[in-house]
């Protein structure tokens, strides 16, 4: 179970936000600057509320009053945002493997499937800098699902992809959040994406949750 309580003063508005979540797939859904991004980098470490907690499954990661605050890397989040960027000096392939918690069978079995799955074996041998913007996004997504996360945080995933590229990716992780038992929390500008994927959409606007169900 993941929670969270993330109050943070931005520039036009305090984001207030609070949710609790099973493993499901969570959607945020709202106008641009409603501080989707905002909320993903508070869960994920990338950004510190100004009050506020997040947990999984017990494990406090964040906590203002105790002054507690887990890096990044230690809160075993897969996450892939708009920019975050991928390593410029390192192959795709590097770049994918980058996020490999355990080497072995198993792991080299993800690989190939995600390349398969995302187009991208192609590219192995390519670096960042020569890619497109819709192969970049599928690199970054192939690197976040390798690392096996206990929670997956994704901005905007599938905003470059052709639309089949689209759809049979968002199967994909649909199968993949089956298999796998862990929250999702997606963000996304398509209602239908949204409808499609969410176990629970949240609404947004002006930094809080205006509606959900
Ligand atoms: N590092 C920052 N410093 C100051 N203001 C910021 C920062 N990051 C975001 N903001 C502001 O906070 C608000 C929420 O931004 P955020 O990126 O979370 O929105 P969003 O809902 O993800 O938008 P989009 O759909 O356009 O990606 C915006 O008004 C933005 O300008």
């Amino acid at each position: 179970m993941l929670t969270a309580n993330i109050e943070k003063k931005l520039p036009d508005f305090t984001l207030t936000m609070q949710f609790t979540m099973q493993n499901e797939v969570l959607v945020l859904f709202g106008p641009s600057g409603c501080g989707k991004t905002t909320t993903l980098r508070c869960i994920a470490g990338l950004a510190q509320p100004d009050q506020g907690k997040v947990s999984l499954n017990g494990d406090v990661f964040f906590d203002s009053q105790v002054k507690e605050n887990v890096p990044p890397r230690l809160r075993k989040m897969g996450y892939m945002f708009q920019d975050f960027a991928l390593f410029p000096h390192m192959s795709v392939k590097k770049n994918i493997g980058y996020g490999i918690k355990q080497p072995g069978k198993k792991a080299d079995e993800l690989y190939t499937r995600l390349l398969d799955l995302l187009k991208i074996s192609h590219l192995t041998d390519r670096y960042p800098h020569s890619l497109s913007g819709g192969e970049r996004q599928r690199v970054a997504l192939a690197r976040a699902l390798m690392a096996e996360p206990s929670v997956l945080l994704l901005d905007e995933p599938m905003s470059s992809l052709d639309s089949e590229t689209r759809r049979e990716l968002q199967d994909e992780l649909k199968r993949l959040h089956t298999l796998w038992q862990i929250p999702f929390i997606l963000v996304t500008h398509d209602l239908h994406e949204a409808r499609k994927l969410g176990d629970r959409i949240v609404f947004m606007e002006q930094g809080r949750q205006v509606e959900g169900r």
